[in-house]
C-alpha cells in the first residue's frame, strides 16, 4: 500500500492529579483521559526516496495557529516517523500530510494525536508490522500523552502520564469546549506550578473515587461534580481571564467545568445535546473564546480509515 489515512482524536483530563516534581524534570500524575470527537487526520504517502516531510492544513478559520505548527523535523508527526524508522531499521521515505482540527498548545494533545497517527500510518505503509504493544513503547518516548493517543476511550494514566490502564466506564458525554485565541506551553504551566507550591508540601497524586464512581455509574451529574484539575492555579495565574469563560459556562447550567490539561481549552460537561447549545451559545459571545466546539466523548484512538 503506497498511502494510509489515520483519524486521531483530540483528548481531555476529568481529572489531572499532579505530584510533586522529579528528579528527571516530569511530574508524576494520576488522571482520567477521555478521547473526545475532535480528530486531526495524518496521511502518509510513501516516497521512492528517503526523505520524510510534512505539510499542515486547517478548515478552521477562527484560529490562525497553523502558522505555529512546525513544518520541519520538529513536527512530532515527523519525529514519530523518524523514532519508528530507527527501531525498524527501514530506509523508506514518506510525504505526511496533517489535517489539524485540534486546537495547537490547547491541552488537547493535538501534536501528541499526530505522532500517535504517524506512527500507525507509517507503520501501515512501510510494512514494518510492528504490534500496538510495540508501537505503544515508541509513542511513550514521544510524549507524555501520546500511549493514551493509540488507546483511545477512556483509561487512566499514571507516571508521567505515559502508563495506560483501563477504566470501568460507562455512558457518552456532551462536552462543550471553548478555545482561546492563544495556547499555551504545557513546559511553563508545570513550572508555574513548581513556582506556586515551592515550599509546599505537595501529595502523591491520586485520581477521586468519586470519579471512578461516576463514571462506572454513566452517572453525567455526578461526574461533573468530580472533574478536577491540579493545574487550575498555574494555568489561571498565566492568564487569568480564563476564569471569565469558566464562569460564563458554569452561569449557563454546565454540570462541571475546568481547564483541559494544561489550558487553556475550557471544558463544560453538559446533560443533552439541547443544553450542550445552549452553553455553546453562551459562550459564544465571551470575548477570550476564539471558538466554541460541541463534542462527544469518549471515542477510538488512532485509526485507519
Ligand atoms: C499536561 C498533559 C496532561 O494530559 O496534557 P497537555 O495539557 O499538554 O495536553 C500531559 O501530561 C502533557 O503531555 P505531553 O504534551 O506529551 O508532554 P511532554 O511532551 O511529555 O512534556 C512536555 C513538558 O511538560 C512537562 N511535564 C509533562 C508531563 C509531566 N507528567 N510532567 C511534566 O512536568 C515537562 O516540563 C516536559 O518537558
Ligand atoms: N503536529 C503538531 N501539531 C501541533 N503542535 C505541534 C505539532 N508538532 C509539534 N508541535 C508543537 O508542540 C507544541 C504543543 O502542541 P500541542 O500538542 O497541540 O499542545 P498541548 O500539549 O497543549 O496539547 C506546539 O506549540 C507546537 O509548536
Amino acid at each position: 500500500m503506497s498511502s494510509a489515512n489515520v483519524r486521531v482524536p483530540a483528548k481531555i483530563n476529568l481529572c489531572l492529579g499532579v505530584g510533586p516534581v522529579r528528579g528527571d524534570g516530569y511530574h508524576p500524575l494520576a488522571t482520567v483521559y477521555q478521547a473526545v470527537d475532535l480528530h486531526d487526520e495524518v496521511r502518509a504517502t510513501v516516497r521512492d526516496d528517503e526523505q520524510i516531510t510534512v505539510t499542515v492544513h486547517s478548515d478552521v478559520d477562527a484560529r490562525s495557529e497553523v502558522a505555529i505548527v512546525p513544518e520541519d523535523d520538529d513536527n512530532l508527526a515527523v519525529r514519530a516517523a523518524r523514532l519508528l524508522r530507527e527501531r525498524t531499521g527501514s530506509t523508506q521515505g514518506v510525504d505526511l500530510a496533517i489535517r489539524k482540527v485540534i486546537p495547537v498548545a490547547g491541552g488537547m494533545a493535538g501534536g501528541s494525536a499526530d505522532a500517535a497517527a504517524s506512527l500507525v500510518a507509517c507503520n501501515e505503509v512501510w510494512g514494518t508490522g510492528l504490534s500496538r504493544q510495540a508501537l505503544e513503547v515508541l509513542a511513550a518516548r514521544l510524549g507524555s500523552d501520546v500511549p493514551f493517543l493509540l488507546h483511545g476511550g477512556n483509561a487512566i494514566g499514571g507516571g508521567r502520564g505515559e502508563t495506560v490502564s483501563p477504566v470501568l466506564a460507562r455512558g457518552s458525554y456532551h462536552w462543550v469546549f471553548a478555545m482561546a485565541h492563544d495556547g499555551l506551553s504545557t513546559k511553563a504551566v508545570f513550572a508555574e506550578f513548581d513556582r506556586i507550591n515551592a515550599g509546599r508540601p505537595v501529595p502523591d497524586p491520586v485520581v477521586p473515587d468519586a470519579l471512578l464512581a461516576a463514571l462506572r455509574a454513566g452517572d453525567a451529574e455526578a461526574l461533573g461534580s468530580a472533574l478536577s484539575n491540579d493545574l487550575t492555579e498555574a494555568a489561571l495565574s498565566l492568564r487569568p481571564e480564563l476564569s471569565d469563560t469558566l464562569s460564563i459556562g458554569i452561569e449557563a447550567g454546565a454540570l462541571g467545568a475546568i481547564l483541559s490539561g494544561s489550558g487553556p481549552t475550557a471544558l463544560f460537561l453538559a446533560s443533552d445535546a439541547e443544553h450542550s447549545l445552549d452553553i455553546a451559545f453562551a459562550l459564544s459571545s465571551a470575548s477570550g473564546c476564539a471558538d466554541v466546539v460541541q463534542s462527544r466523548g469518549p471515542v477510538p484512538g488512532a485509526r485507519l480509515t
